[in-house]
């Protein structure tokens, strides 16, 4: 599944005319690996609808058939699973590939350290750059053992323990990658474990171990932040799962209905969970005529549909605060704030640092070989908005991060001079079908 032929370009235009339609993106990425590996490790089977098709996910799926689950698609987007069982899963014959995606190595390593299992597992050369000291760390404590080949990054060699100790951690960093490796290995651990953090993250974990029975409580810190705590060992009851469309896959048909002359569009059945929101907000601070209507809950996650109109945007401030419900959307955050009226602050973004590719440096790039000013300040990003003069003309590489290549096809359609991207390839990983969709919203892109 890995991608190993050489680099796809894409050379995009100035686009003459409005996007218009109604469209549906696709399965949301977080609550789709979530739904596997919590399927996997359930007992019974589950029906999953809306699952992500996207090759992170399919890795995933690949994995937890290694380690004993029974994965079948019987239709476009639905999937059964006949899970293992919490302790069940199986010792892998060979080493698990975990591709492109750092949500499946971070959470599986949760899984795989309170299972009785000797395992391997690597990624592709953008995976094998990320930490992965910041999971070994709290998983340490249950036990298990960790032989990382070069300083705590992939291949990795996980010695899992039967008899595994809880965790108590209080995350140094907002991340709701290793708060959901610590919860996960305590399903199989003896006792409570109990994770601080300090700043809400994303919390599909907490939900979808709820959706199959799992008692997970969760109280407000103090000073703001939550604690999380789980009591194990326990198991999961099979459920079926629904995921909605991906909040983050929906921002780049936002910014670009927002910022493409006359545009107007539908996104239908669009994941809504207020941690995973924080680009609505920021685009509503820009002055975004964003509507969201049919709200609703399926299986703890609230859904809708966002209308979207084009509209002038201004520069904004943003606060760090908001920066984990935004994680993956700076990117293209960057190209709404380079095409609007006047100065954008982003701050907080270090751990920009550390995705598919250093994002903080990646964008950077992007907007200066592009004609738009950018200046960095330690973690802090300022953008000049150009009032829709985005001159264009560059280069830009994408280092094997998907969301990069789909901001710099936004940025292209907008750029006065044509804007050439290095490798398409991985935007596959979460977004399959992103040209087809766009086309069918009118953008034109020559693929
Ligand atoms: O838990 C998840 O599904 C994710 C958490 C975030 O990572 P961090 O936990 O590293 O912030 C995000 O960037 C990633 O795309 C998906
Ligand atoms: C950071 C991302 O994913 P992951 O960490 O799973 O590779 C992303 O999708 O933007």
């Amino acid at each position: 599944m890995t991608v190993t032929h050489s680099k796809r370009p894409l050379v995009v235009s100035f686009l003459q005319q409005p996007l218009k339609g109604k469209v549906n993106v696709p399965g949301d990425k977080s609550i789709s690996h979530r739904a596997l590996m919590l399927s996997a490790l359930a007992n019974g089977e589950t029906k999953i609808t809306g699952l992500l098709e996207g090759e992170d996910v399919m890795q995933t799926a690949q994995v937890m058939r290694a380690l004993g689950a029974i994965i079948h698609q019987k239709a476009p987007g639905e999937w059964h699973v006949i899970g293992k069982g919490v302790g069940y899963l199986n010792e892998p014959d060979d080493v698990l590939n975990m591709g492109n995606s750092g949500t499946s190595a971070r959470l599986l390593s949760g899984i795989l350290s309170t299972h009785n299992i000797f395992s391997v597992m690597t990624g592709d050369c953008s995976l094998r750059k990320r930490p992965m000291r910041r999971v070994i760390e709290p998983l340490s404590q249950t036990g298990a053992q960790f032989i990382t080949r070069n300083e705590g990054r992939l291949p990795m060699a996980i010695k899992g323990v039967e008899k595994a100790n809880p965790v108590t951690y209080r995350l140094p960093v907002a991340s709701a990658q290793v708060k959901s490796a610590i919860l996960l290995a305590g399903l199989n651990a003896n006792g409570m474990t109990i994770v601080e953090e300090p700043i809400a993250t994303r919390d599909h974990t907490e939900n979808m171990l709820n959706h199959f029975g799992v008692k997970v409580d969760i109280s407000t810190l103090a000073e703001k932040g939550r604690k999380i705590c789980l009591q194990g060992p326990t198991k999961l009851v099979a459920k079926d799962v629904n995921v909605p469309g991906d909040p983050s896959s929906a921002a780049f048909v936002m910014v670009a209905g927002l910022i493409i002359s006359g545009s107007e569009i539908l996104i239908e059945n669009v994941g809504l969970n207020p941690l995973r929101t924080g680009i609505i907000e920021a685009l509503k601070m820009m002055g975004a005529n964003l509507q969201i209507s049919n709200k609703r809950q399926e299986g703890g996650e609230i859904t809708g549909d966002i209308i979207v109109k084009n509209t002038t945007l201004k520069g904004v401030d943003l606060p760090v605060s908001i920066v984990p419900s935004m994680i993956d959307e700076f990117p293209i955050l960057s190209v709404a704030a380079a095409y609007a009226k006047g100065e954008s602050r982003f701050r907080g973004l270090a751990e920009l640092r550390v995705k598919e590719s250093d994002r903080f440096n990646s964008i950077i790039n992007m907007l200066r070989k592009n004609g738009v000013s950018v200046e960095s300040h330690g973690d802090d990003m300022i953008i000049e908005g150009t009032f829709g003069n985005i001159l264009g003309g560059g280069e830009v590489e994408t280092h094997m991060d998907h969301r990069l290549a789909m901001s710099a096809s936004i940025l292209g359609l907008v750029a006065k001079k044509t804007i050439t991207i290095d490798d398409i390839r991985f935007i596959r990983t979460s977004f399959p079908g992103y040209f087809e969709l766009m086309n069918s919203l009118g953008c034109g892109f020559q693929i």
